[in-house]
């Protein structure tokens, strides 16, 4: 009726009486056609209203034919319109109530599987499906509907800083044209709305795209990605939730294992698809272009590949100066933020390592991979990779037939635990080629990731890893603690590792450098002395549980993330807190940086409990610092191999008093029997361990024991040559092998991640890098206006100042103009430049500072320079505080 009147008034002010007419009968058509009272149908008229009276204006406007046609293809899109709108249930436009419904459903699930009520949960499980499908169904719509309220909304108040109408209308018609196609039904509502929205907007003005909407556009792209996203994740994690819940329940009933297998490999795959979702969905930045930030870093080199004048080796990366200094001040924070502020113990022990400590540790064993070549070129692939890639493609093939569907994801199911045999009959069988050029692979081969070497004659390699150095020094590190526990180790050095597909820049290189904390603790309490002062910080959290049920990453109080057990103990979580504040502190950027907890089956043989410090980059999730808790492994298999004690002792509240039994021999008779030989039993006898000396007393009451020396001798000693006997004695301390907490971080592919949260592009295409002072690589330029020989006094008096503060600089004299300069100096992420000009000459002598963050000047006297600048770059003064004091 709205609909109807609004174009009959209109239609009678604008074209007379003949228009009133035809509009008045075509609305009271379409009213009439309406098989029911629906006020979606009614906003879904007036729409169509709307667009008549547009196209109606437009069409008058320019030609008369047109005119009349446009009348004859609005009243088809009008009987079209309603004709979709009738084939839409009501129930579409209720998504808040489906929503509730789906959640009152689920309650009463979770009561009834609180009673253990099983058939009537079966019988609601299916109606909460149902529900759950509605609901989805309306979430869709209703943010269909809210994106052409958006659309509405900007059409109307196009201000000066909203995004160009124009750019939204389009968008908002390929958004119309893409869910037509996936969902029918609203998909055609929101292609007709949107022609709606088009066609008024034309009415307005023909839009241009400018410069500002092209700045604007990734906003634009991410407000619409962001509500469709929504829709789509939540819907998949609703699924992963769901599939998590049918393999926590099998489990529960101990239903058999085929049933478990599958189940978990559905959630596998739900989870994987939702990550991927997750990860397309993240709001990229549309201004970061990688090329031109690799083509920069190269240019200026801050580091580029090894021997590159001999073609390069991938995974191996020389730093230039840049580079270099980049890397010196990012360690030279870590050195300040954790052993000094710590109070750590540093170490630097030698890359190279015999066979033996590693073979201790168990890289040897388990620190490899197996690969196949492909067998022309040789290049090299992970198997396991290999088949997952090949059977994950064939699976999304819609060629393939289900048999072969089915046989793919038992295989999937089951590649964790193929050796490689197993692989190499499935390369085989299902004739899997090399990717790159599909050519035949080899059988795989163990590929132990180590680069081996030698020391002399004796098998050694380099480590993989810097911690292991810290655990063989354990015994002197703990007294140079005055014997006591808790305390950290440190060692900052490089890794090696012989990757078999090193890429993505810094990120997987052969060698890294590293830096390694071991901080060793009572394994009784793992509390730590300074968690209050991190209790209150805030970490972006994804918690294994969360991973499993498909939730989002969610910040969590670190004081609640122990107390709930999310994080296993303080000491682990207090090293997580100051790893985000470091990171921060070299310019990572807060929203992009997350914790991922290890799920069960990812944890390292020795660890409990992993949290990965991963930072967004433009390849996805990096991770960039690994925090394990390694309880005690290491020391234990490395006092087992070398047969070193390396325990701590640990005074007791309460002295403890203990019974135990020794041997007492008897040398007459022992020298009497094995003559020489006696004086080395007594040795081996004293030096039994306490289960021994129990096995000892149970022999001699069985009539003998037989004592057995490492030269391989032995001797069977009778009751009347050795006795036990009980002896008492009081402890006061106590053995324990200290638990152990570990933060390792990539320096390298920290820097990488600061290096592209950094970059920016200026409007005229201008490169540069906005790096936080404390790491910038130079922490001024000094930049004269003129080669002019008067001012290279005061070029001189600025050197000496800053060199007195320790400030690093570089003077720029070519002669380039001097915004070509501050170009140049901006490249290198130079934060502030130093400009000395003719007026520098006047007294009291001045210069110009620049800061590249905000691009405003001011001019302080040139003694106070230096100071100003190290104010800055230690963080003492903010740039406002420095403008409020030289305005
Ligand atoms: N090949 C590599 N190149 C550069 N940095 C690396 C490499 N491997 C590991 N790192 C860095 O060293 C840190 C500690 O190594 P760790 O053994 O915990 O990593 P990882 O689990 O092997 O890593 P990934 O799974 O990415 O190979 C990592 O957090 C990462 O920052």
């Amino acid at each position: 009726f709205k609909a109807n009147a609004t174009g009959i008034n209109w239609a009678s002010e604008t074209y007379g009486q003949w228009h009133t007419v035809f509009t008045g009968l075509l609305n009271w058509s379409s009213i009439l056609l309406l098989p029911r009272e629906n006020k979606y149908i009614c906003y879904q008229a007036y729409l169509t209203m709307s667009m008549a009276s547009n196209l109606a204006t437009y069409a008058n406007r320019n030609d008369p034919t047109f005119f009349a046609l446009a009348f004859v293809a609005l009243s088809v899109l009008n009987v079209a319109s309603i004709y979709v709108v009738n084939k839409i249930p009501e129930r579409y436009w209720n998504a808040d109530l489906y929503a509730r419904n789906a959640l009152e459903k689920r309650v009463k699930l979770l009561e009834l599987a609180l009673k253990g009520s099983n058939l009537k949960i079966e019988k609601m499980e299916k109606q909460c499906s149902d529900w759950k499908k509605a609901y989805y169904d309306c979430l869709k719509s209703k943010i269909l509907v809210s994106c052409v309220q958006k659309l509405y909304m900007y059409r109307v108040k196009p201000d000066e800083d909203s995004i160009d109408s124009a750019v939204l209308v389009e968008l908002g018609f390929a958004l119309g044209l893409v869910f037509r196609k996936t969902t029918p039904r609203e998909g055609t509502l929101f292609f007709f709305e949107v022609i709606c929205v088009q066609f008024n907007q034309f009415q307005v003005e023909s839009p241009k795209v400018s410069k500002r909407v092209r700045h604007h556009a990734p906003f634009a792209v991410k407000a619409v990605a962001t509500s469709k996203g929504e829709a789509e994740l939540e819907h998949l994690r609703f699924d992963v939730k769901t599939a998590s819940d049918k393999v926590r329940e099998l489990q529960a009933t101990g239903a058999p294992k085929n049933d478990l297998d599958r189940a978990a490999f559905e959630l596998k795959v739900l989870k994987k698809k939702l990550e991927d979702t997750e990860l397309a969905l993240t709001p990229k930045d549309a201004l970061f272009e990688r090329a031109k930030m690799e083509d920069l870093l190269k240019r200026r080199f801050f580091y580029d590949q090894s021997f590159a004048i001999y073609g390069g080796v991938t995974g191996l990366y020389d730093f230039g100066p840049m580079g270099c200094a980049l890397k010196a001040n990012m360690i030279d924070v870590w050195r300040k933020h954790f052993i000094l502020e710590e109070g750590m113990l540093e170490v630097e022990c030698s890359a190279l390592t015999p066979e033996n400590v590693l073979k201790a540790s168990g890289h040897v064993e388990r620190f490899i991979d197996w690969m196949v070549k492909d067998v022309k070129t040789g290049d090299c692939f992970r198997a396991d990779h290999l088949i997952k890639n090949h059977a994950e493609a064939l699976l999304k093939d819609k060629t393939t037939t289900p048999a072969l569907k089915a046989e793919l994801e038992d295989i999937l199911i089951k590649l964790d635990g193929y050796d490689n045999n197993d692989m190499d009959a499935v390369i085989k069988k299902y004739g899997f080629k090399s990717p790159i050029t599909k050519n035949d692979v080899s059988e795989s081969v163990s590929f132990n990731l180590m680069f081996p070497s030698q020391i002399g004659d004796a098998k050694a390699l380099l480590r993989p890893e810097t911690t292991q150095g810290i655990f063989i020094n354990f015994k002197r590190l703990f007294e140079i603690n005055y014997s006591k526990l808790p305390f950290a180790a440190a060692q900052i050095g490089f890794g090696f590792r012989n990757e078999i597909s090193p890429r993505q820049g810094l990120n997987r290189l052969h060698e890294f450098t590293m830096c390694d904390i071991e901080h060793f603790v009572d394994p009784t309490d793992k509390s730590h002395p300074k968690f209050g002062k991190i209790a209150n910080l805030e970490l972006l959290l994804c918690s294994a549980r969360d991973q499993i049920d498909g939730q989002p990453a969610k910040h969590v109080k670190v004081a609640d993330a122990v107390a709930s057990k999310i994080i296993d103990n303080e000491t682990l979580a207090y090293y997580m807190a100051r790893t985000n504040l470091f990171l921060i502190s070299v310019g990572v950027d807060p929203a992009r940086l997350r914790f991922r907890q290890h799920m069960g089956n990812e944890m390292a043989h020795y660890a409990k409990d992993c949290w990965d410090a991963e930072i967004m980059t433009s390849y996805g999730w990096i991770k960039c610092v690994g925090h394990a808790n390694r309880i005690c492994y290491d020391l234990q298999q490395h006092a087992k191999a070398a047969n070193v004690k390396l325990v701590a002792a640990k005074p007791l509240v309460q002295p403890k008093r203990i019974t135990h039994i020794v041997p007492v021999p008897s040398m007459v008779v022992i020298g009497k029997a094995f003559e020489a030989d006696g004086k080395l039993i007594k040795t081996l006898l004293e030096k039994l361990e306490p289960s021994e000396v129990t096995a000892l007393a149970e022999g001699l009451k069985a009539g003998g024991y037989e004592l057995s020396a490492a030269n391989g001798k032995s001797f069977k000693l009778t009751p009347n040559m050795v006795s036990v006997k009980e002896k008492h004695k009081t402890l006061y301390v106590e053995e324990v092998i200290p638990s152990v907490i570990e933060s390792s971080f990539g320096v390298g592919r920290v820097i990488y991640a600061v290096l592209e949260h950094s970059f920016r592009q200026r409007e005229g295409g201008e490169c540069y890098f906005k790096l936080k002072p404390v790491v910038a690589p130079y922490k001024t330029a000094i930049l004269p206006t003129s080669g002019n020989e008067k001012l290279k006094p005061i070029i001189t008096a600025v050197r000496d100042e800053l060199s007195a503060l320790h400030l690093s600089y570089r003077v720029d004299e070519s002669g380039s103009s001097i915004s070509q300069r501050y170009a140049r100096t901006d490249e290198l992420g130079i934060p502030f430049a130093i400009t000395i000009d003719f007026e520098s000459l006047n007294a009291p002598h001045t210069v110009i500072l620049r800061d590249l963050a905000s691009m405003q000047q001011i001019r302080p006297q040139l003694f106070e320079v230096a100071a100003t600048i190290l104010a800055l770059c230690s963080g003492v003064s903010t740039w406002a505080d420095v403008t409020a004091k030289f305005p």
